[in-house]
């Protein structure tokens, strides 16, 4: 595994077949990225896909965002974790008691995989966070679910880079913040609701930016991360 790796970039691998990600891999540097399986490609390949990333040297984070009892949650996160990956994620709102058990299975089992939380979707902005019955500001949301992440001794959570500032100032600067929803200016925001761009995210205190479609669906996704990367 590539432990010397110190870009903060995450490639999110959304929207592909086997063979196309695994494409994609091979024209990536593992020392300038990690990458990041979710939902759609892991159901496809099941556990595969994070070994042929592994085989190319490349840190995953598996992005499976569980959700459930607390039995459940801790043993899904820590069957993730046997994986060998080195990021993990549950949804917050399955409460503390989910997100403390899990995180004490893997101390319990000797794993150092990261353990985050997501606060509330990249994708949601206040009218979306309403029709869900939360009817507090988005930022008081995102700063409750935090502190409840932190609380629960998780090692950081997924956020907007636009609360990374205040998140930094409650949660401490080693509470790692993760942040999906960047793009470059000229980029299109899809179904991102809470978005900013990659030099930004930093300087607010973003410590990994996820980044799937603005490099996924360039022409040429080597060149537009080394653009990224230059950009910060
Ligand atoms: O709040 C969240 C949590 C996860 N994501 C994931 O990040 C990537 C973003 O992809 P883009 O193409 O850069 O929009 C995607 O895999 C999401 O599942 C998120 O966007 N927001």
């Amino acid at each position: 595994m590539n432990n010397m790796i110190n870009s903060p970039v995450i490639v999110a691998l959304d929207n592909m077949t086997l063979q196309a990600s695994l494409a994609l891999a091979d024209q990536l540097d593992p020392a300038l990225c990690r990458l990041k399986v979710g939902k759609e490609l892991f159901t496809r390949c099941g556990p595969d896909i994070v070994k042929a990333l592994h085989q190319r040297n490349f840190e995953v984070f598996l992005d499976l965002k569980f959700h459930d009892i607390p039995n459940t949650t801790a043993q899904a996160v820590l069957v993730a974790a046997e994986l060998g990956v080195w990021m993990v994620n549950v949804h917050a709102s399955a409460g503390l008691e989910a997100m403390s058990l899990a995180k004490q299975r893997l101390i319990d089992n000797n794993l150092d995989t990261l353990l985050i939380a997501v606060t509330v979707l990249t994708s949601m902005d206040s009218d979306a966070l309403m029709q869900t019955g939360i009817t507090d500001s988005l930022d008081v949301q995102v700063s409750r679910l935090a502190q409840l992440t932190k609380q629960a001794g998780l090692d950081g959570v997924v956020c907007s880079a636009q609360e990374a500032k205040t998140l930094k100032a409650l949660c401490g600067q080693d509470f790692k913040l993760v942040t999906p929803g960047i793009r470059l200016a000229d980029d299109n925001a899809d179904d991102q609701k809470r978005i900013c761009t990659p030099s930004q995210a930093l300087l607010d205190g973003s410590d990994y930016l996820v980044i799937g479609r603005s490099i996924t669906q360039a022409k040429n996704p080597a060149e537009k991360l080394n653009r990224i990367l230059q950009s910060i």
